[in-house]
Order: C-alpha cells, then sequence, then structure tokens
C-alpha cells in the first residue's frame, strides 16, 4: 500500500516522503504528515526519508524508516551491530555532541514549559567522560536452547521480550563482556539440569578496585543447583550469588539472596568515601559522574554546621554521608533494607556519627515524621524514575524547609513535581544536567529550589 502527502488522512501501512524536523524525548525523529505528527525511530532531523506506518493512533502515528536519501552532519556510525533491534540504546547513530545539546535542550523546553527563563536557570550539560563503556552494572537474559544444547544471551528488543543474541555490548566494560561470554560458556557446558533454571546473569563490576560480582537468577534453587553454579569463575570475579525468582520474565531478583562464594559486596569510592556495596542496593551506573552530580546536590544544599538535612531516596547512604559531612545532622529515607543496612555498615566503618537512616517508603515516613514534628533546614529528594509521590511532596511544603534540591532521572516526572513545588512557594534557582547514560535517551537533571519570601 501507498499512500501519498496529499491532504488525506494517515493510512496504516502506508508509505510516505518525510523530513524529519526534530527529536522527541525518546530519540525518534518526529516530521508530520497530512497534519499528524509521526514519530520515526532513526531518522535525524533534516534528514529525509521513505517511511511505512506501522502505527495509527487518533492524535500520532509510528513508522519505520524505509529509506533514507540524505544524512544529517549529526549521523555517525553505530559501532554495535546490533543498535536498531536491542534496545538499550537508542541514538547511536547521533554523535555525542548533538546527544549532549539534545539533552539540554530537553531540559530547557521542560524550564521554559514552567514559565521559567530556561537560559538562566539551566547550566550546560556536564557529560561523561566515557560516551561508551561506562556501565558498572548489566544483566543479560539467558535461555537454553533444548535442542542445540546451548545458552545463548543478548538484551531485549525494543518493547519486547524477544531476545537480540549480543556477546559484545559496547556500554560496559570489556572486562564484564568477558565475563558474560564466559558464563554463556559455563552454562552450556553445565547442561540442561543446570541452564534451564537460569533465566538471568547479572554483572556488577567496582569501577574503584576493578573486582566483579555475578548474581545468577534462578527460577529454583537446590543443593545441585547451587554446587554446579559456585564452580564458575573468570578473572575479574571476587563474589558468586545466587537470587530465586520463580518467573523467568518480570521482575529478576527474587525475595532469596545467597552468596555462594566470596565476601558478597564489592567496594566503590565516591566523593573520597569508601562504600561496600551488596548486590540488591542501588548504586548509580557510573561513578565520574554521580561524584559530579552528587558535588552539585552538595553545593545546591548550601548547608551550614548548624543544619538538619533529610535525604529522601537514599540509597545506601552515599549522598547522606556526604551531606552529613557539611551538616549538623543528616537522615537518609530508602525503602530496601538491605540498602539500609549496606548504609548502617558503611557509616559504621566511615566513623560518620551525625547521620541516621530509616527503612520504609518516602511517602508514609515522611507525613508521619512531619506530624510528630520533624524538621529539616534542607531536603533533598533523589527518587527512581517515578518520582515523587505526591503525598511525599505534600509532607515537605508542610515542613517548609529552607532549600530543596531534586536529583531527578525522569524529566517528565520532574516537570510533574517541579510544579507542584513551585505552587507550593518555591523558586527554581538553578537546573544542571548530567548525561549519566550516554548512547540513550536518559536525561538526569537536578535542580535547586529555596523557599519563597
Ligand atoms: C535513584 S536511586 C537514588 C539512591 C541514592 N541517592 C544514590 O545516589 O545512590 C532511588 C532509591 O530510592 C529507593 N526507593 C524507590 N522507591 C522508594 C520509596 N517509595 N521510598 C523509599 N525509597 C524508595 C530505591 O530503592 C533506590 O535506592
Amino acid at each position: 500500500m501507498s499512500g501519498s502527502n496529499d491532504g488525506h488522512p494517515l493510512e496504516q501501512g502506508g508509505t510516505y516522503d518525510v523530513t524529519a524536523l526534530r527529536l522527541n524525548d525518546d530519540g525518534d525523529g518526529v516530521a508530520t504528515v497530512n497534519g499528524m505528527t509521526v514519530f520515526i525511530p532513526f531518522l535525524l532531523p533534516g534528514e529525509r526519508g521513505r517511511i511505512r506506518v506501522t502505527e495509527r493512533q487518533r492524535r500520532f502515528a509510528r513508522a519505520v524508516l524505509v529509506e533514507r536519501s540524505n544524512a544529517s552532519p549529526d549521523r555517525q556510525d553505530a559501532p554495535c551491530p546490533v543498535f536498531g533491534e536491542c534496545g538499550g540504546c537508542q541514538v547511536q547513530h547521533l554523535t555525542y555532541e548533538a546527544q549532549l545539546s539534545w539533552k539540554t535542550n530537553r531540559i530547557k523546553r521542560l524550564a521554559s514549559q514552567l514559565g521559567l527563563d530556561s537560559d538562566a536557570v539551566v547550566r550546560d550539560i556536564i557529560a561523561s567522560p566515557k560516551d561508551f563503556r561506562y556501565r558498572n552494572q548489566v544483566q543479560m537474559p539467558v535461555r537454553y536452547d533444548a535442542k542445540k544444547q546451548e545458552v545463548r544471551m543478548g538484551f531485549y528488543g525494543f518493547a519486547s521480550h524477544q531476545m537480540i543474541e549480543t556477546d559484545s555490548c559496547h556500554l560496559q566494560s570489556e572486562a564484564m563482556q568477558d565475563t558474560l561470554n564466559r558464563a554463556r560458556d559455563f552454562l552450556s557446558q553445565a547442561g540442561a539440569e543446570t541452564a534451564s533454571l537460569v533465566h538471568h546473569v547479572i554483572v556488577r563490576e567496582s569501577q574503584t578496585t576493578g573486582d566483579q560480582l555475578v548474581v545468577f537468577a534462578v527460577t529454583q534453587s537446590g543443593g545441585r543447583l547451587r554446587h554446579a553454579l559456585s564452580a564458575f569463575q573468570a578473572p575479574r570475579v571476587t563474589s558468586v550469588c545466587l537470587t530465586v525468582q520463580p518467573k523467568a520474565v518480570g521482575p529478576v531478583w527474587g525475595r532469596k539472596l545467597e552468596t555462594l562464594y566470596g565476601p558478597g559486596t564489592l567496594t566503590e569510592s565516591i566523593a573520597g568515601m569508601s562504600f561496600a556495596i551488596s548486590p540488591r542496593s542501588f548504586l548509580q551506573i557510573q561513578t565520574p559522574v554521580a561524584q559530579a552530580m552528587y558535588e552539585t546536590v552538595l553545593a545546591y544544599a548550601d548547608l551550614t554546621q548548624d543544619d538538619a538535612v533529610l535525604d529522601a531516596y537514599c540509597g545506601i547512604g552515599t549522598l547522606t554521608m556526604l551531606l552529613a559531612k557539611h551538616a549538623g545532622q543528616a537522615i537518609g529515607v530508602e525503602e530496601v533494607e538491605a540498602s539500609v543496612e549496606d548504609a548502617r555498615l558503611n557509616q559504621a566503618q566511615l566513623g560518620v556519627d551525625n547521620a541516621e537512616f530509616v527503612a520504609g517508603r518516602v511517602e508514609t515516613w515522611l507525613p508521619s515524621w512531619v506530624q510528630e514534628g520533624g524538621h529539616a533546614d534542607v531536603v533533598v529528594f533523589d527518587p527512581p524514575r517515578k518520582g515523587i509521590d505526591p503525598a511525599a511532596i505534600a509532607a515537605v511544603l508542610e515542613a517548609n524547609p529552607r532549600r530543596v534540591v531534586y536529583a531527578s532521572c525522569n524529566p517528565a516526572t520532574l516537570q510533574r513535581d517541579l510544579k507542584l513545588l513551585i505552587a507550593g512557594g518555591y523558586r527554581v534557582e538553578a537546573m544542571q544536567p548530567f548525561d549519566m547514560f550516554p548512547q540513550t535517551a536518559h536525561v538526569e537533571c537536578c535542580t535547586s529550589l529555596v523557599r519563597g519570601e
């Protein structure tokens, strides 16, 4: 079927000639055909192409690129052989410089939509020192091919659970990829009895020591399986662990986590402090950008030694410990018990005696803490992608701290939450974007807010 750009409604399956005008927030080219907005992955602004419509909604359509007739000066050859099929990277075809200005402009657009003077408020993005091989953690699905009696590993495709096999992902270190490839060969050799029970392999690497920790996620556990998996070795691997998650598709981690050998933790040095990290605890995906982000949070918090600071969504307390050094008192709140245990152990080892860690959900703990008269001069938020729960925002407005600092990994929820904080009387002083995840559509941003008069 072939359509035309002649003012008729866009047809599903139809082909059209378009020019991309800009990139959307997912990194897809945006064009219009007969008044309808169309998203086309892998077409850059200024590029012309023939597209085929694959999905037609009421207000927009999606299409695939059939043929491209010119190349943007911002285009580069993607180094990864499965780029375009694998769902991990969205913009490997865009030069790193262009990725950075696209991400900065995205935060500027967000600021303008909030009624702010974006040029005055938004700083230039802080780039990643490495545009490839920057990740410290990877989790790969595992499939056992019973016919061929071999294990296949890779990543999921775009919005699907179809496995795209790869043995050379460019986002992680070569040593991590080497460990994954060894794990695949090890499981193939172990045979069906072991390999058919493993659904994911997770590798974490310390960017300080180079040590690696491997976790096998399995559908069920038993003595024979534990014995078989304990035999896995690779040059940088110091610990092997096991997590039991009966569902092979969906959440990877189970409730149970067992160390098969080694200390079961990694050590990472951040902001001049050494932290032990257990497998289940959150750690920012790369240390150099995390460190730059922590320094920005600290500067935006503008603490004095008399201040009480609250670090909401604190993980293993990396940021809490840094804030505590510059404040009178610090409290970290985190829902994952294992992370809170890590935080307390690290606190004892670092000798930080003015911090306290609470295990709980921010949206339930914070309102009752404020009700009971809890006080903070400065509140720091570093939530997951879903942003801050409205109950937590309402509580912070009631607590009325002098400053709020918001480290976000999702511009959409950042915008939603800033709207509430601004309506509650806070003024945005500065916004600092960071590129923690080169080659992807992700962008982090740290926002400084001060209480209005
Ligand atoms: C983006 S991480 C930030 C962690 C920490 N600030 C850091 O830099 O390592 C978000 C953290 O919030 C935790 N979390 C997610 N939802 C939560 C909730 N509702 N209440 C408390 N903690 C939560 C996650 O387990 C994770 O450790």
